[in-house]
């Protein structure tokens, strides 16, 4: 039996998202290492978890002398020296007014929901904002105020002002500036009695929902218009953040700062660690509310802080920024020769490519897509698709990944589009996909 096989036989469906058969044994760089020994390059980085690819050395330093020497496993009943400092250093990053503290959780999910969940307490409010095409997570609490389709039989929050995500390249309503979402927010917070919703919240990039970047100057007006109704802002920025976008947080390109900041994914450089930065009266208001076991883990925070580290001292928002400028320079080469590609947009390493059958019409190309990543992972890339319609490419590769990885995977995936359509309908149906 295949790897592949015994994963089929041995891991439920609970949690896969699969498109083709990938079954990896190792990782170097931007490069993941198929059972038999193939290289694949890996523009997703592990959906943006794997901010320096996989392997690098001051990953593995650190995490092997904390696993040496673990102070603890936990912050729920002792503090530990990493996950302090962490912290320390997450909280000296955050332009935020007055005075704010940390929270750590193990992923997105758990963040968000804790957010969710402390900024309800807090303000005795029930009542939350949040957009169409949201992906917040995966748990029941956070699930409640996300809006991707994926999530669309969970229950939902109460009081919940579900809002269309401004899309210049399908705007609402026809208006590529996001005014007109900012009207209905007017019309829909006219309706609910005043001081009824405790915060919103947005992803400074729309990454699930279709890596979608808003007009500009949307998120500074959204945030002034929640503000002028005493309505806390919480960016999500667990896959744009931590220098992804080209800046350290995602919601400088607006010149504006969040009262709550929610981070994962990429801060633990491929483990699992994710952080809510909130204003000290939000997180302080109560004890033992939104804890589990091995929260604050400090090998965990020991990579968090290599994360960091690293940032700075690779430079790696403004590597994001250039590599970023060079993968959509090559994606519009290809533009050129492919007219499956209708439209690419980004911020830094965080890249979208909406495939479509016509470009007049712009009908999203779903099938294409499917066999497009199919082909591409025949052919060595590791890419996936995200998107209400389930038809654009996200690029989120590792951060440390290089020029030579970008030229090398743009080759690839001008041959995967030459090929889309050898690709046969029965090979889909084995993968479910989203
Ligand atoms: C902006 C944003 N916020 C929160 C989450 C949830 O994070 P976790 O999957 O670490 O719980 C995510 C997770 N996104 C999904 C994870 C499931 C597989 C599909 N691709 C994602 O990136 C996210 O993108």
């Amino acid at each position: 039996m295949t790897l592949y096989d015994r994963d089929r036989a041995a891991i439920g469906d609970l949690q896969k998202l699969r498109f083709f058969p990938l079954a990896v044994t190792g990782g170097k760089g931007a490069r993941l290492t198929e059972e038999g020994g193939r290289e694949l390059i890996d523009l997703s980085g592990a959906w943006g978890a794997a901010s320096l690819g996989y392997g690098h050395p001051a990953i593995v330093a650190a995490v092997s002398a904390a696993a040496a020497n673990p102070a603890g496993a936990s912050i729920l009943s002792a503090s530990n020296a990493p996950a302090v400092a962490l912290a320390e250093r997450l909280l000296a990053g955050f332009p935020g007014k007055g005075t704010h503290k940390v929270w750590f959780g193990h992923s997105g999910s758990d963040a968000n929901e804790a957010a969710y969940r402390a900024v309800t307490k807090a303000t005795g409010r029930t009542g939350v904002i949040a957009f169409a095409g949201a992906y917040h997570g995966c748990t029941v609490g956070s699930m409640a105020f996300s809006g991707h389709s994926v999530q669309a039989g969970a229950a939902k929050a109460d009081g919940l002002i579900l809002l269309p995500y401004p899309d210049p390249y399908r705007p609402y309503r026809d208006d590529p500036t996001g005014d007109a979402v900012l009207a209905l927010l007017e019309e829909r917070l006219a309706a609910v009695p005043a001081g009824s919703i405790a915060a919103a919240f947005i992803e400074p990039i729309q990454s699930d929902g279709g890596l979608i970047v808003p007009p500009d100057g949307f998120l500074k007006k959204f945030a002034a218009l929640c503000r002028a109704h005493d309505i806390l802002v919480v960016c999500d920025e667990v896959k744009v953040g931590l220098a992804r976008s080209g800046r350290l947080h995602c919601f400088e390109h607006e010149a504006f700062v969040p009262d709550i900041l929610v981070l994962g994914k990429g801060l633990g450089g491929g483990l699992p660690l994710s952080a809510v930065i909130a204003p000290a009266e939000i997180l302080d208001c109560a004890a033992s509310f939104a804890m589990q076991t091995l929260h604050g883990n400090p090998i965990c925070a020991a990579a968090g802080l290599t994360v960091l580290d690293t940032i700075e001292t690779e430079n790696l928002a403004a590597a994001a920024e250039h590599k970023g400028r060079l993968l959509r320079a090559g994606l519009a080469d290809l533009a050129g020769r492919h007219p499956l590609i209708g439209d690419i947009r980004g911020r830094g390493l965080a890249c979208g490519v909406e495939l479509v059958h016509d470009r007049q019409d712009r009908t999203p190309a779903r099938s294409e897509t499917a066999k497009l990543i199919y082909r591409a992972y025949e052919l060595g890339l590791v890419l996936y698709y995200v998107g209400m319609n389930g038809n654009v490419l996200e690029f989120t590769p590792p951060l440390t990944t290089t020029q030579a990885d970008i030229h090398e995977a743009l080759q690839k995936l001008d041959q995967a589009l030459s090929d889309v359509h050898t690709v046969p309908d029965t090979v889909l149906e084995r993968f479910a996909g989203w």
